[in-house]
């Protein structure tokens, strides 16, 4: 069993090898990793090195596995071999309880149909992932509202809202902690052009703000578009 998640560390260290050579520590290394589902095999082979501040879309053809390669990385599901590294924390080597923990710290994650809590309204939506941290921050959370253009509608219920205001709700809870990593799982699916281009405009800014990497899987060319790199997932790997 590894260390016990911490906090985010440092995007860089000296090498122990040569004083003075900053080595890289990628935000997500994934190494030949493969998962089937019983006997039927959804991904293979894939392998992804992941910067911090990075943006990579993942687009590929449906079914191919693009939301079970996500869930893998979040350690929502487990995968059948290969490794997933998080800032040097290995996913595979944790305990349930520790995989919840790494979670609460270092992931945020903004699916296509919002997932954002109907009983609570906008404010308490967006403080959630610090209350679940024993963190509560109002001051936080205010700025994250004003920051994706919501100021002013913390104490409205999410039935109040439109798709895009939606959206921006859960893209302002995925990222409120300041996680190392933002999963992003067609975040635009529900939206028309127009709206889905403002809430990338936000996504993008936001994750680059906090400084996180952000994997985003996606089948709009415009999102894709945004990012550093385009990869494209087959039943064989990442290219
Ligand atoms: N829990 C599950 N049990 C069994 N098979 C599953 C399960 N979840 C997904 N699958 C199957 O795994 C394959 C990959 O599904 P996944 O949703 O990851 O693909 P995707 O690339 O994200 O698709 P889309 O682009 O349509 O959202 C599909 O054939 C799907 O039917």
């Amino acid at each position: 069993m590894s260390a016990a998640p911490g906090r985010s560390q440092a995007s860089s260290h000296r090498s122990p090898e040569g004083e003075g050579i900053l080595v890289s520590t990628p935000s997500l290394l994934v190494q030949n990793l493969s998962k089937r589902y019983g006997d039927t095999p959804v991904f293979s082979h894939v392998s992804l090195r992941v910067e911090p501040g990075e943006f990579v879309a993942i687009v590929g053809e449906s079914g191919v596995g693009k939301s079970s390669l996500l869930n893998c990385l979040a350690g929502l599901d487990d995968w059948n071999e290969g490794t997933i590294t998080h800032h040097g924390v290995d996913l595979g080597a944790l305990s349930e309880t520790q995989r919840a923990h790494w979670r609460r710290e270092q992931l945020g994650f903004v699916f296509q149909a919002f997932h954002v809590l109907p009983h609570l309204d906008v404010a308490q939506n967006v403080g959630l992932p610090l209350l679940l941290l024993k963190r509560p921050d109002p001051a936080r959370v205010g700025q994250m509202l004003e920051a994706v253009g919501l100021g002013g509608l913390g104490e409205r219920l999410p039935a109040q809202l439109s798709g895009g205001q939606l959206q921006r709700v859960a893209i302002a809870r995925a990222l409120v902690h300041r996680p190392g990593l933002l999963l992003a799982d067609e975040p635009t699916g529900n939206l028309d052009p127009g709206t889905a281009q403002q809430v990338m405009d936000v996504l993008q800014q936001q994750a680059q703000e906090s400084g996180a990497a952000v994997i985003l899987v996606t089948h709009s060319d415009a999102a894709a578009a945004r990012a550093h790199r385009v990869l494209r997932l087959t039943a064989s790997g990442c290219f």
